[in-house]
């Protein structure tokens, strides 16, 4: 597939003289799903940033499309879910907030208006869509911010921590809504767990700004020696069967965990073996 982000050799410091990258190489394919993981403050956002053309990096380039490293010129094709709701919600209503983008977009009143109603209605925003977008709860906010960039359906997501202060309901609902997304996902996190259902291709940022791993997701999550190198924990689900199980055959998600425990559950229980 052809590339839709890639970024050559980035490099940024800010202006106190922190670098938060270093020569970071990464390619981000048409309809890829990628997890970038990495401890506090190793450089995901700014990653973030520098992918989505929000901050120009010190050094390297980042191409668009394969066409163009002007990243204005495709911003419409970028939806960038920022890690603080309210770098979003800036409108006088929740209503307003999310039709921005459609309304950017041009998109027919009537396709806006079924759009916006139908993200509200998943994501628990219908009776909200009249207030003002400073009396929503954190978890409302972030809803709210995630229903923004959804609703102009744009190419590519990125998404730093779209799961912050979202209950378990949410969050569930906000993974579907990401995974049936009919494009290019990069979801960029400090927290394992939500990896595995989400993403395919791991990239693994360093402390020091510099990139780790960037391979298949299973290679990533199972491989405990370099997640401790960095600084991150295993996803539970590898924390409770590693060593219990050979490697390749570890659950990452809870629902392949109940699988392997009922098919143990059943070979040991002589009443359920067929
Ligand atoms: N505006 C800024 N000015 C100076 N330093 C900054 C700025 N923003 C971030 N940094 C520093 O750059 C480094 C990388 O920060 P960044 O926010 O990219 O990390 P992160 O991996 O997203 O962290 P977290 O998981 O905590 O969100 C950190 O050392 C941070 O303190």
């Amino acid at each position: 597939m052809e590339p839709v982000i890639d970024a050559r050799g980035l490099t940024h410091a800010y202006p106190d003289g922190t670098t938060a990258l270093r020569d970071v190489d990464v390619t981000i394919r048409r309809g890829e799903r990628v997890a970038v993981v990495g401890a506090n403050g190793s450089g995901k956002s700014t990653l973030q940033l520098a992918l989505g053309g929000l901050v120009a990096p010190s050094a390297g380039e980042v191409t668009y499309f394969g066409e163009t490293t002007d990243a204005e010129a495709v911003r419409e094709r970028l939806g960038v879910l920022l890690q603080d709701p309210d770098d979003y919600l800036f409108n006088t209503t929740v209503r307003e907030d999310i039709e921005y983008g459609p309304a950017q977009l041009g998109l027919p009143r009537e396709r806006a208006e079924r759009r916006v109603a139908a993200l509200a209605d998943e994501l628990g925003l219908t009776d909200l869509l009249e207030r003002p977008p400073f009396r929503l709860s954190g978890g409302e906010k972030q809803r709210a911010a995630v229903a923004s960039v959804l609703a102009f359906d744009p190419d590519v997501l990125l998404l730093d921590e779209p799961f912050g202060a979202v209950d378990a309901h949410y969050r569930a609902r906000i993974r579907d809504l990401v995974t049936a997304h009919d494009g290019t996902v990069v979801l960029f996190t400090p927290s394992l767990d939500a990896v595995p259902e989400i993403a395919e291709r791991v990239v693994v940022v360093d402390r020091d700004g510099t990139l780790a791993a960037d391979a298949p997701a299973r290679d990533v999550l199972t491989d405990r020696d370099l997640l401790s190198d960095v600084g991150l924990r295993p996803p539970t689900t590898v924390r409770l069967f590693a060593g219990l199980v050979d490697d390749d055959a570890i659950p990452l998600t809870v629902a392949a965990a109940r699988d392997l425990l009922d098919d143990a559950r059943s070979a040991l229980d002589p009443q359920r073996r067929r």
